[in-house]
């Protein structure tokens, strides 16, 4: 049996969610872990000295239960499929009639600087958009809590900009991808990827 992990980070609103589900409707026995699902209780998060919440950091996702997520995968993707409601279908490549492939997208705005998890990518795709357009785009998102005023700036921007450098200095094989791009143009450039990565 052949697994293979992908991860989708990038910016927040950058497409993340959208690019991952797309995908996974493509591609034959995979699933998605969302790091989004990961995030602690909002009582055990600090505040900074302006009162606002330090959500853009790795020590407010509950990355242990994440990994443990993805560890379940490892272990037995077609038990975690099946016990997730997902489809098992066999095989994926016709050319590799005896090899079943199970394919996992992580999908997160903090997966490449989280060594312990990036170690376990094979490709890794960063959705980028500019600053204006990921500031509108989360204008019109509610998150639990909602932002308060300023937040865009005052932490997460400057948190992302923090994040980005972080990352680009650990992981060197990251794939850029224009955010602004159409939808469908995103996964079918993933996705062709991806296959080829199957086929190898
Ligand atoms: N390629 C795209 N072009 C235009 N809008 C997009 C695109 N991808 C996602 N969006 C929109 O941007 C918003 C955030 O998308 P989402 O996938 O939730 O981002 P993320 O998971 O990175 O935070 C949603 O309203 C979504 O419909
Ligand atoms: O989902 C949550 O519980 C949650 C609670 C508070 C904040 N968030 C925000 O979620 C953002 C990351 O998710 P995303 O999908 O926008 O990349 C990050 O910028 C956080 O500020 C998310």
């Amino acid at each position: 049996m052949k697994k293979l992990i992908v991860g989708i980070g990038g910016v927040t609103n950058g497409g993340k969610t959208t690019l991952s589900r797309s995908l996974q409707e493509r591609l034959p026995n995979s699933c998605v872990i969302s790091q989004d699902n990961f995030f602690k209780d909002n009582s055990v998060v600090p505040v900074d000295h302006n009162g606002f919440k330090q959500y853009d950091v790795l020590s407010a996702l509950h990355m242990d239960r994440m990994m443990s997520a993805i560890e379940d995968w490892l272990r037995d993707p077609q038990t975690f499929m099946t016990s997730h409601g997902l489809p098992v279908t066999h095989p994926v490549s016709p050319r590799k009639q005896d090899k079943d492939v199970f394919i996992l997208i992580v999908e997160g705005f903090l997966i490449f600087n989280y060594a312990p998890l990036n170690s376990l990518i094979r490709k890794r795709y960063f959705l980028d958009v500019p600053y204006e357009v990921s500031k509108e785009r989360r204008s019109s998102r509610v998150y639990s809590p909602p932002d308060p005023p300023g937040y865009f700036d005052g932490h997460v921007w400057p948190m992302y900009l923090k994040n980005r450098e972080e990352m680009e200095s650990m992981v060197k094989d990251m794939v850029f991808l224009d955010g602004t791009l159409d939808k469908e143009e995103l996964v079918s450039t993933v996705y062709e990827e991806v296959m080829a990565e199957v086929e190898r």
